[in-house]
């Protein structure tokens, strides 16, 4: 099939396209393009992106064209796409293909809940993966062998036995977990640096960081 008739064909839903600075995890400051797409197949009490939770209310259906174009009105190389779920939303990974084709450097955060081929291996494209309690902290295996890093919230549910879960062990001893405090709640950075002292008493280094984009005000 022609490559434009694929394109034609695609079409995603979308909750809000913006500049920003990449807020969170291992790529932090980085100026991105955020494609937030509309759904999600989880609840998160404290989710802070409520309103692109819902695939039957709000956000808009955009073919990848458009919102390719609409990306390339910003002089940003890094695109996030974000949710809601992105991976529930079936057009993700043509998306991702066409992105990357075009010179952008992509990433993916997601749930780690679900998968779609074509993503393997792909040059260019970071995938974060914030496991969840809310799918008690089932990953999908694709996700685990393709993700670049694992950013995990503070909350008062999260604990070392989480993080020493044997799925995650590569990504502990390769120095790629994140701890997110909820809200920047100052409650969940104290815990964050306990658990961080407790895992280097193992061995093992991991990063606390915030979300820098609400301490500056940024969407
Ligand atoms: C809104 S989610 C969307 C992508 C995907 N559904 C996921 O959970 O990774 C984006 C990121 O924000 C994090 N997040 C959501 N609500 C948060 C909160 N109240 N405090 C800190 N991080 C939060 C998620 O864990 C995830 O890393
Ligand atoms: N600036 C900014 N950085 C972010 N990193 C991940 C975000 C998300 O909601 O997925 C996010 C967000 O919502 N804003
Ligand atoms: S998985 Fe992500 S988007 Fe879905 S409810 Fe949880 S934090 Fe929100
Ligand atoms: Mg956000």
């Amino acid at each position: 099939m022609l490559r434009g008739q694929v394109r034609e064909t695609i079409a995603l839903k979308v909750n809000e396209i913006y500049p920003s600075i990449q807020g969170e995890g291992l790529l932090i400051g980085l100026p991105a393009v955020f494609i937030r797409l509309q759904g999600c197949n989880l609840r998160c009490p404290w989710c802070d992106q409520p309103s692109a939770l819902s695939f039957s209310e709000g956000g808009t259906s955009f073919e990848v064209e458009q919102i390719l174009d609409k990306v390339s009105e910003y002089k940003i190389r890094h695109v996030v796409i974000t949710g809601g779920e992105p991976f529930a939303q079936e057009g993700l990974a043509t998306l991702v293909k066409e992105l990357v084709q075009r010179g952008y450097s992509v990433q993916i955060e997601t749930n780690g809940t679900l998968w779609q081929e074509g993503l393997e291996k792909l040059e260019n494209l970071h995938i974060t993966c914030s496991p969840k309690w809310s799918a008690h902290w089932f990953v999908h295996p694709k996700i685990l062998q393709n993700a670049k890093e694992l950013k995990f919230v503070v909350d008062d549910v999260l604990s070392i036995e989480v993080l020493l879960k044997a799925q995650f062990r590569n990504f502990l001893e390769e120095g790629k977990v994140v701890l997110q405090p909820e809200g920047n709640k100052a409650v969940f950075f104290k815990k964050a640096l306990e658990l961080q002292r407790d895992l280097s008493e193992l061995g093992f280094s991991v990063r606390v960081l915030p979300q820098l984009h609400k301490l500056l005000g940024l969407p």
